[in-house]
């Protein structure tokens, strides 16, 4: 079965995807790396590239279409999968994830997101703009309904390490999340 990660921007998919993956000894797909791999490959010369440098293309246009490809193409055999955080934002891409695995929500605290996504350098395309606290509240309560609705189980990601929630996560997948 392969498990796959949901939540909102910076709640965690990519750091605890990777160390679960190692720990369920699972391959790590990580759909916003892949994005940002397969436009190196197929628009850029093989010059290396991060998904935020695809995003900011065309505001996300490409991207999402890219992204598009990436989900319906994820392996049929287990596998660890962090998706992007508004991947679920697209009905298709409901449908494919729901199809492909068991679904685990990562919840994570509004104000805990707003102190990671305002600490980086480079802040969530969304937000160049419109860098304000209210329109990121609407957008976390909008996507909240969303993952609650896919996902098969949701982690209370509050106080937790990394490590913390992989382990968690990983007692849960060895006994078949029942
Ligand atoms: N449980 C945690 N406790 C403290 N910091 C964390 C935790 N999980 C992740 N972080 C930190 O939050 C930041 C975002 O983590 P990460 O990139 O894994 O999020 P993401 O959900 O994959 O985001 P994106 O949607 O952009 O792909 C990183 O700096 C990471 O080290
Ligand atoms: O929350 C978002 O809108 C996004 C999150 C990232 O994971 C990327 O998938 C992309 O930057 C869009
Ligand atoms: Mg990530």
């Amino acid at each position: 079965m392969s498990l796959i990660l949901c939540g909102f921007k910076s709640c965690g998919k990519t750091t605890v995807g990777r160390q679960l993956a190692t720990r369920l000894n699972l391959p790590f797909n990580d759909t916003d790396m892949m994005i940002a791999s397969f436009y190196s490959a197929r628009y850029n010369n093989g010059r290396q590239c991060t998904p935020r440098d695809v995003f900011l293309i065309d505001n996300g246009l490409l991207f999402r279409s890219i992204e598009a490809e990436i989900i319906n193409s994820l392996p049929t055999t287990p596998a660890l999968v962090a998706l992007g955080g508004s991947t679920l934002m697209n009905k298709m891409n409901r449908v494919v994830i729901q199809d492909k695995g068991f679904v685990a929500y990562l919840y994570t605290p509004s104000d805990v997101l707003w102190q990671r996504l305002t600490a980086k350098d480079a802040p969530w395309p969304l937000f160049l703009e419109e860098d304000n606290k209210e329109r990121f509240i609407q957008i976390y309560q909008e996507r909240r309904k969303v993952y609650e609705n896919v996902a098969d189980t949701t982690v209370d990601t509050t106080g937790k390490t990394a490590s913390d929630i992989a382990e968690e996560l990983a007692k849960g997948y060895d006994h078949g999340f029942k």
